[in-house]
């Protein structure tokens, strides 16, 4: 077990220095690394490196660009890890590859309610705000892949009532196909009422209701082998290790975001099966504990950790990358983390060298899908309701100039 209490990972100054970073962290820049010849040639490397700083500073354009576009910055050291691809491209409108992804799980009826301040036993609070909308995790993560360029089917159940009816009727509107879908007559659809306090802070009211009423046989096996992958969030545990086999069988990618209950229910098929896992710290936390799934030093899978308005760290069995997220005026964190989940599948999707022969381990790959899932989460706190409006315009303009800049990479043999 590892994790947290870890020393900072590499990048900027930790990486560089630790004898186990290789690859190119070391490639022009670790002493011991890359020639073998020491102290000596590392100074005369800083030298070089000084005078091409010069170089490249003479020859900047004056609009204060990096001029990496005339070759003259690309070796250039600054406050970017020179693992940092300074270019990341988050043009996926040219990409031609759309993501066809199932995601499998929670379809709830939210009722979003905003408050100054909760109030004590037996008194009362005005509701500032009230709102309805689609909810839960899989449906969620199915409406952002969509508005990130993707075709999502989503595949779960809901009640023979109303609260099903709508929810299934938005989830049509956002363009997600919601034609799996299991309506069970039995049961209500679950409806989760979110208390939102005026810091921000949540709690939850919910029936279970319908929303684990499906089953794995529920799912049409030509519409999952169309599938690129398989998004798997709360369900019934063997549900998700049979929907993750039947995915596997079927050439797709799985990841699995497991919720706040992962520790308590049996979800160790599920897990082994998926080559990404999304969690948040406490959750990783405690599978580490429980499990033998250690989500921060993972050595077979990939796995994101949401670290909330810390942003997230991606960890792989050769390294990690990290970012500290972008600033965000949060007014409702629900949904961020399913928000971050679509943006990190959306980026890492299209891009044929990471998932192209299931999810690559090399922590480089997941740059842009990092960057674009902490923008989306902060997108996704600025708006009432789990379900925010995400577009690539956003993501852009979330990121700001220079995303990349505080990207922290570590990269192990
Ligand atoms: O993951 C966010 C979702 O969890 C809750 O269960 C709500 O339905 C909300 O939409």
């Amino acid at each position: 077990m590892s994790g947290r209490d870890d020393p900072p990972i590499g990048g900027d100054g930790e990486g560089r220095d630790d004898p186990a970073v290789d690859g190119s962290v070391a490639e022009g820049r670790d002493p011991e690394v890359e020639d073998g010849e020491g102290v000596d040639d590392w100074d005369e490397t800083v030298a070089e490196w000084d005078r091409e700083v010069d170089e490249w500073e003479g020859d900047a354009p004056e609009d204060g660009g990096t001029g990496t576009d005339d070759g003259g910055g690309e070796d250039a050291p600054d406050a970017v890890d020179p693992e940092v691809d300074r270019d990341p491209d988050l043009s996926p409108d040219d990409a031609d590859r759309v993501p066809k992804v199932v995601s499998a799980g929670h379809i709830n009826w939210d009722v979003t309610i905003h408050v100054d301040s909760l109030p004590e036993p037996d008194g009362e609070t005005r509701i500032d705000r009230l709102e309805q909308s689609g909810g839960g995790s899989a449906a969620n993560v199915a409406v952002g892949l969509v508005d990130l360029g993707g075709q999502s089917v989503v595949y779960g159940s809901v009640g023979g009532d109303e609260s099903g009816a709508l929810a299934l009727r938005e989830l049509a509107s956002a363009g997600v196909d919601p034609g799996q879908v299991l309506v069970d007559a039995a049961e209500p659809t679950s409806v989760k009422y979110v208390i939102v306090d005026g810091g921000g802070e949540l709690l939850m009211l919910a029936n279970d209701g319908a929303n684990e009423s499906f089953s794995a046989a529920g799912l049409d096996r030509d519409t999952l082998a169309a599938a690129d992958h398989l998004h798997l969030t709360g369900q019934q545990p063997e549900t998700a290790a049979a929907l993750a086999t039947a995915a596997a069988e079927a050439g797709a990618t799985r990841s699995f975001d497991p919720g706040r209950r992962v520790a308590d229910r049996e979800f160790d098929a599920a897990l082994h099966a998926s080559d990404v896992l999304f969690l948040n710290d406490r959750e990783a936390d405690a599978l580490a504990a429980e499990t033998d799934v250690d989500p921060w030093e993972p050595d077979d899978r990939v796995v994101a950790i949401k670290l909330g308005e810390e942003g997230a760290t991606v960890r792989t069995p050769h390294g990690s990358v990290s970012h500290p997220g972008f600033d965000a005026d949060p007014v409702d964190t629900t949904g961020a983390g399913d928000a971050f989940a679509a943006g990190f599948l959306a980026a890492a999707l299209r891009e044929p060298e990471i998932t192209g022969d299931g999810f690559s381990h090399d922590p480089r790959d997941y740059q842009v899908p990092i960057l674009v899932g902490n923008a989306c989460g902060a997108v996704a706190t600025e708006s009432v309701t789990a379900r925010t409006d995400l577009s690539w315009d956003r993501v852009r303009e979330a990121m700001g100039e220079s995303p990349e800049t505080d990207l922290l990479i570590e990269v192990r043999a």
